[in-house]
């Protein structure tokens, strides 16, 4: 692993995500069972299931929040080729961030204090922010829309606009790996969309990005690739048009469904009905 300036970390040029056969539980009960995930660089990968399928579970599992269970074969994580559960916690920050859904923060801090925490991996242990670490926040906030908000106390946000600190924080640390649950939570259709267009972007500067999303349509919209989970497994997993269509989707969501094609992007849009329809 290498490291630039900015303190961002590097590995190998073939930088994508590859989890092989993860399986996490808890009280006896699996969660995720023998889990494929692979999330090349340079795309945006939609993980996608409905509620309490795992997607939550897999990414905080993937981030080593929680360490793997032990399954069939020989489960790991590995990120440019390197076990990221085997690296230090430090060294691992330096590699990936993670935007937890709903993430609180109840510390009495700033702003712009709460998205300097995102450099912490990046300088050494006893030295303060320095005027780079200030920079890079005040870009991440630009970036995400929220450099207004720099002053402002973080517990006084409303949901989007916390959303949007999370958002800048996970920027600020520079990652190579990018995890996101839900990072269009509580955001205006405009603020959805700015997101969707960061993570593009991210994404076309060789960032692997790897968001859990709800709605089908902005996944279609805006995803390479996406990975469907269904009770704690890969129901299917590929490129947009191939598994967002009627036969995948009816079974795991328990809808109808409908595939059109966008008249300008040519891109799928999705329409559902409930089943008994
Ligand atoms: N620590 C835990 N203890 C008990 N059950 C858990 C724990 N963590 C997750 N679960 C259960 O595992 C299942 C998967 O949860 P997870 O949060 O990963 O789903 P999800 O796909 O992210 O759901 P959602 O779309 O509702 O956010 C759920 O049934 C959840 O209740």
């Amino acid at each position: 692993m290498t490291t630039d300036e900015q303190g961002t970390a590097h590995l190998g040029a073939d930088a994508g995500l590859e989890a092989s056969r993860v399986s996490w539980g808890v009280d006896g009960r699996l969660i995720l069972d023998g889990v494929d995930c692979t999330a090349p660089p340079g795309a945006v990968t939609g993980l996608l299931g409905p509620n309490g399928s795992g997607k939550s579970t897999l990414l905080r599992v993937i981030a080593a929040v929680q360490p793997a269970g032990s399954g069939t074969g020989e489960p790991g994580v590995r990120f440019g080729g390197e076990d990221l559960a085997a690296l230090s916690r430090r060294r691992r920050a330096r590699v990936l961030a993670l935007v937890e859904q709903d993430a609180t923060t109840d510390l009495p801090v700033s702003v712009l204090d709460a998205v300097l925490l995102g450099r912490i991996p990046h300088r050494s242990l006893l030295a303060g922010d320095s005027a780079a670490d200030r920079d890079v926040a005040q870009q991440a906030l630009a970036t995400a829309g929220a450099l207004e908000l720099a002053g402002r106390a973080v517990a006084t946000l409303s949901g989007g606009e916390r959303q949007r600190v999370h958002m800048a924080r996970a920027l600020a640390q520079r990652p190579r790996l990018l995890l996101l649950d839900e990072p269009t939570n509580h955001l205006d259709i405009a603020a959805q969309l700015h997101a969707m267009r960061v993570l593009r972007s991210l994404a076309d500067d060789g960032v692997t990005v790897l968001a859990a999303l709800h709605d089908l349509n902005l996944a279609a919209a805006t995803c390479d690739h996406v990975v469907l989970l269904s009770g704690g497994r890969v129901a299917a997993a590929g490129a947009v048009a191939d598994v967002l269509v009627p036969e995948v989707i009816e079974p795991v969501y328990g809808v109808r469904c409908e595939v059109l094609t966008h008249p300008r992007t040519g891109r799928p849009v999705l329409t559902f009905e409930p089943r008994t329809a």
